[in-house]
């Protein structure tokens, strides 16, 4: 488990780091200042350490020479950009501008870590991705900060580099071909190709030569001889989505790949050896589909030697908004509307929809709107999602930030602070020691903006407190 240290004056915004970080599974430490890291932990044994640029003492920037085994990553406010450059020229890995949301402090932390480990390997076939460090953990392939996704990764981290093979359930759009590509790419296969094959896609007349090959005359048509898909996988990984649709026939052939390890081409008396690691994809119950004969007992067993289950959007309700938020990031910069935002009504919307085609609806739903919307704001109308089940109360929770983006619905967060507290609470701890203008840069936004929340929240300026 990668060792976090953060330095961090500011009591509040500390411990909604140190929670975050926690909650996604990193063991953290933290201090107050440099001083004070240095006397209670040991920096340079750590494989990250997340720093304040200005600090009570040192600065931040001070950790990069006294730790120098370590990444730092220093945190600033807007108005310090110019330090932050100055920091990155100082060996700074990365800055991170505040505010920032969950998931940017999130994709930095795992970019950093993912970076440290070994060197890429240069032979990446065209179109399959190579195990570069970015893709050394399955969040970084797919989105999921909930408990049954955290579950669904430590198994894909466990068993990625093995050779077994892997039955990934669930229902239609979950993520199962996600899932796959990421157990590829974190296996030592990830440099050889990932074929993905849909057997519901391909006519039942063609998926032998498809999956096989075949020989030149093996059949009308075949006037030449072709290399088929599993034998293209060698070395790699072959991804079988909608196993429980193949052919009797081809079950009985894939049977044989299974368990003697070689291929025959459909007309031909020879078989070839093959080294290709099976994952298999289903929304259907194969194990009823033995029973009823549509699907070959022994090619089950063979195929479920390990089973990874992709839980329903529905169960992972608190990760509905950060699908949601990365999509509509996505969406907008591809079409070139990069401040569109979710009205609070639609954010409720994504909240009570059930989701029955998972999270592939959520995309289509944010590229439908994305689309249909004349303005910066994506209202219900416009996700056009039928609103069933009742209104859940999910609190806003936050690291630390100024806008509506920076809002998530995560219920394990609840315990965090929600938007409005942090501000209240960082406002009113430091008003009396810093100017409005201090305030204001160290929250990332502008006075006016402090002098309207002020107003909103209750909280007016104290008539002493200077600028
Ligand atoms: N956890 C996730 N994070 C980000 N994107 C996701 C995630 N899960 C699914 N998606 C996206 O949702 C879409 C559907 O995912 P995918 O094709 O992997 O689902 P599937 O379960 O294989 O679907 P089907 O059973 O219909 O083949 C894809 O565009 C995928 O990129």
């Amino acid at each position: 488990m990668p060792r976090i240290l953060i330095v961090e004056d500011e009591d509040i915004i500390r411990s909604a780091i140190r929670k975050l970080l926690q909650h996604a599974g990193y063991e953290v430490s933290d201090a107050g200042s440099v001083e004070e890291a240095e006397q209670n932990y040991e920096p340079d044994q750590y494989d990250l350490i997340i720093s304040d640029l200005r600090l009570p003492g040192a600065a931040g920037t001070e950790l990069i020479n006294r730790a120098p085994n370590t990444p730092v990553l220093i945190m600033t406010s807007y108005a310090s950009l110019r330090s932050a450059v100055d920091s990155m020229k100082m060996g700074a890995v990365e800055y991170i501008a505040k505010p920032f949301d969950h998931d940017e402090m999130l994709a930095a932390v795992s970019n950093i870590l993912a970076r440290k480990p070994t060197a890429p390997d240069s032979s990446e076939e065209p179109g399959a991705s190579s195990s570069t460090p970015e893709n050394s953990d399955p969040a970084n392939i797919m989105f999921g900060h909930c408990e049954p996704m955290q579950r669904v990764f430590t198994l894909i981290r466990k068993v990625a580099p093995t050779e077994t093979t892997v039955l990934i359930q669930g229902e239609s759009g979950t993520g199962k071909e996600l899932a796959a590509r990421a157990l590829h790419l974190l296996s030592p296969r990830a440099s050889k190709p990932l074929i993905s094959v849909n057997c519901a896609a391909i006519p039942e007349s063609l998926i032998e030569s498809e999956l096989f090959g075949h020989e030149k005359g093996a059949f009308t048509g075949a006037v030449s001889a072709r290399t088929g898909l599993i034998e293209a996988a060698d070395g790699g990984s072959l991804f079988l989505d909608e196993i429980g649709e193949l052919p009797a026939e081809a079950q009985a052939r894939l049977l044989r790949v299974l368990q003697e390890s070689e291929i025959r081409r459909v007309g031909s008396t020879q078989s070839r050896k093959v080294s290709v690691r099976m994952i298999a994809a289903t929304h259907r119950n194969l194990k009823a589909m033995t029973r009823t004969g549509e699907f070959r007992e022994d090619l089950y067993y063979r195929l479920n030697v390990m089973q990874i289950r992709i839980p329903p959007l529905r169960e992972r309700q608190s990760d509905i908004m950060g699908l949601a938020r990365r999509f509509l990031k996505r969406q907008g910069e591809k079409m070139g509307k990069p401040n569109l935002n979710l009205s609070p009504e639609a954010m409720r919307a994504l909240e009570r929809h059930r989701w029955p085609g998972n999270v592939r609806e959520l995309e289509n739903a944010i590229e439908r709107a994305t689309i249909l919307c004349d303005n910066d704001v994506i209202t219900p109308s416009l996700l056009d999602l039928d609103s069933e089940g009742g209104e859940e109360h999910i609190p806003e929770t936050l690291v630390a930030g100024n806008n509506e983006q920076t809002r998530t619905n995560d219920v394990d967060s609840a315990n965090d602070l929600s938007l409005e507290d942090y501000f209240q609470h960082f406002v009113l701890e430091n008003q009396d020691r810093m100017s409005e203008t201090e305030l204001a840069q160290k929250l990332g936004i502008s006075r006016k903006s402090l002098w309207e929340r002020r107003q909103r929240l209750g909280i007016p300026r104290k008539k002493s407190s200077g600028n």
